[in-house]
C-alpha cells in the first residue's frame, strides 16, 4: 500500500531523514518507534506532502505520491493526524467532520453512512455534535481529528503520536480504537513514544535513531531482539 525508499528530510543544513526504507502491506498496523528528535515527525510531514523530499520517493498503492501537494495525497488515499491535533475550534464537531468529507462533498448519503459509522466509534463525539470543537477536552479532540480523517475515506492513515499528553484511560480508549480500525482493514503507520502500547497493537515496526532505521521486524522481534532503550532512548 505505501513504500518510502530511500527518503531524505533536511531543514537547511540539518539532516532529519537520512535515506529510510520502508513498507506497509495492505491491512497492516505498522509502529515507527523512536526518541524524540529520531525524524519520525518529518518522515510522516513528507508522506502527508507537507515537507518536500530532499531524496527518495514515496509510493501509495502503486502511484508516486513524492512530490504531491497535501490535498493530492489525501486525494490518492492517505490521511493524516498530525500530533498537533488540530481542530477549527469555532466549528461544532459535526462541521469539523463534514470538512474531513470535502472531497466526497457530494456523495451526501455515502457521508451520512461513514458519519454514522463515526458516531459509533466515537459514541463521545456524537454527544458533543453542536458543541464547539474548541471547547472538547483533549482526548476528545483526539478523537474528532481521527474521525474527522477518516471522513475522507482513506486507504492509509498515519497517526502521529495519538496518545501524546493524555490521560492513561483516555489512552486505552485511542489505542482500542486504533485496534477496531484495524480489525476494519485499514492499513495504519502508527508513531508513537508509547513503545509498549505501540507494540502491543502493531504487526510489524521500525525502529528510528538520528534520522535513520536502526532496527524492523515484528512486535515480537523488536521487543525480544533490539536493545529496544539504547536505540529509542539514546542511551
Ligand atoms: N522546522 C524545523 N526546522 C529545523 N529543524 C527541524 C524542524 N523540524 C524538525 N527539525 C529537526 O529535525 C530532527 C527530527 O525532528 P522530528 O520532529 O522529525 O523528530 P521526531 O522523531 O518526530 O521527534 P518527536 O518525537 O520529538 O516529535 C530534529 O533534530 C529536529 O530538531
Amino acid at each position: 500500500m505505501l513504500e518510502v525508499r530511500d527518503l531524505s528530510v533536511s531543514y537547511g543544513a540539518i539532516r532529519a531523514v537520512r535515506g529510510i526504507s520502508f513498507s506497509l502491506g495492505k491491512g497492516e498496523l505498522v509502529s515507527l518507534l523512536g526518541a524524540n528528535g529520531a525524524g519520525k515527525s518529518s518522515t510522516i510531514k513528507c508522506i502527508a506532502g507537507a515537507l518536500k523530499a530532499s531524496g527518495g520517493t514515496i509510493t501509495l498503492e502503486g502511484k508516486d505520491i513524492t512530490t504531491s501537494s497535501p490535498e493530492q495525497v489525501v486525494r490518492t488515499g492517505l490521511a493524516t493526524v498530525p500530533e498537533t491535533r488540530d481542530v477549527f475550534p469555532d466549528l461544532t464537531v459535526a462541521e469539523n467532520l463534514m470538512l474531513g468529507a470535502y472531497l466526497h462533498r457530494r456523495d451526501v448519503a455515502g457521508n451520512r453512512d461513514n458519519l454514522e459509522r463515526m458516531h459509533a466509534l466515537f459514541p463521545r463525539l456524537s454527544e458533543r455534535s453542536n458543541q464547539a470543537a474548541g471547547t472538547l477536552s483533549g482526548g476528545e479532540q483526539q478523537m474528532l481529528v481521527i474521525a474527522r480523517a477518516l471522513m475522507s475515506r482513506p486507504s492509509v492513515l498515519l497517526l502521529d503520536e495519538p496518545s501524546l499528553g493524555l490521560a492513561p484511560a483516555i489512552v486505552e480508549r485511542i489505542f482500542e480504537m486504533i485496534e477496531t480500525l484495524k480489525k476494519s482493514g485499514l492499513t495504519i503507520l502508527l508513531v508513537e513514544q508509547n513503545v509498549n502500547q505501540a507494540l502491543a497493537v502493531a504487526d510489524r515496526a521500525y525502529v528510528m535513531r538520528l534520522g535513520s532505521i536502526v532496527a524492523s521486524g515484528t512486535a515480537d522481534e523488536i521487543r525480544s531482539t533490539s536493545d529496544l532503550s539504547a536505540h529509542y532512548l539514546g542511551s
